[in-house]
């Protein structure tokens, strides 16, 4: 397993030896993930140079979270089978020292992902990353939200990620147009991406997963710093060749995969 941490990350460069870190390691990345986006989930994780492996049913889940670099845990089309292997998972996570990312899609008035997720929050994510819908409504505020889309700025997020930051000990990531990345004594946020981002489903999602593939070589708040930077400044790249959502999905694992330290300082902001 990858025990190593990388730290102090704060500028396209040191985000760049961070991705270099990463594609050296290639952390094995275990996703149980909602059936939507697991292709484009699994495809943005080798396009970053990590592995990935959707292990999802009870019996394996738990022991293969012992086995990876990090896990991702995303509730975006719960059932009640996977609710509880997500919880069985996030324990042996824990137990093993894996470091977990909580994604909690369309949290907020959705009985069985919001008592799911309320029951993860205390088994301390490495990293939650949502909407600002999505992270209000996580720490127990009316958060909005319309179905997977935020309807709250991110600066209304920024108290209650806090909160939750108090209650993890972990990082919070919260994406908008403008990102946030929060813990208990720190906010930093990156101002890269494109609207397009939120015409192809799934975006977001990928990001949880490569903020996973980053917590196995990097401390909370640097990896979803870094996941943050480096994916919306792969979407900077493809927005230049893409013609519409459909080629922009194709283009940001292109540009992902090719992404190189001149993008990241050139481009991080
Ligand atoms: N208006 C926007 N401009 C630029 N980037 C955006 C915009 N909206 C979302 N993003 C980017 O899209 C990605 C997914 O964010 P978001 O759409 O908030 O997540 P979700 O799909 O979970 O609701 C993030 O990397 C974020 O930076
Ligand atoms: C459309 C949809 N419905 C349930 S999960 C999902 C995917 C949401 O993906 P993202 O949060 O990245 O937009
Ligand atoms: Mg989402």
């Amino acid at each position: 397993m990858v025990s190593d941490t990388v730290t102090d990350v704060l500028d396209g460069s040191d985000v760049s030896e961070l991705l270099a870190e990463l594609r050296r390691r290639g952390p094995l990345v275990q996703c149980i993930t909602n059936s939507v986006v697991t292709g484009f989930t699994a495809n943005a994780l080798l396009a970053l140079g990590a592995a990935p492996a959707m292990v999802d049913n009870l019996e394996e889940a738990t022991v293969f979270a012992g086995i990876a670099d990090a896990v991702l845990i995303n509730v975006g089309t719960i059932n009640p089978a996977v609710g509880e292997t997500m919880v069985a998972t996030a324990q042996a996570a824990g137990a093993a020292g894996t470091p977990w990312v909580l994604d909690p899609v369309a949290v907020g008035g959705l009985p069985l992902r919001d008592r799911v997720a309320t029951e993860l929050v205390p088994l301390r994510p490495t990293v939650i990353r949502g909407n600002a819908s999505e992270v209000i409504s996580l720490a127990g505020l009316d958060g909005g939200g319309r179905g997977v889309d935020s309807t709250a700025g991110v600066e209304a997020a920024l108290e209650p990620a806090r909160s939750l930051c108090a209650r993890t000990g972990g990082a919070v990531a919260v994406s908008g147009p403008v990102d946030h990345i929060i813990t208990a004594d720190d906010v930093r946020t990156v101002s890269n991406g494109t609207p397009m981002m939120t015409k192809v489903t799934g975006v977001g999602c990928a990001l949880g997963a490569i903020t996973a593939a980053f917590t196995a070589c990097a401390s909370p708040a640097d990896a979803a710093f870094a996941a943050t930077a480096v994916w919306t400044i792969a979407a900077e790249v493809a927005i230049e060749r893409a013609s519409g959502p459909g080629t922009f999905a194709v283009e940001i694992l292109d540009a992902l995969h090719a992404l190189g330290s001149e993008q990241l300082a050139r481009l991080t902001r």
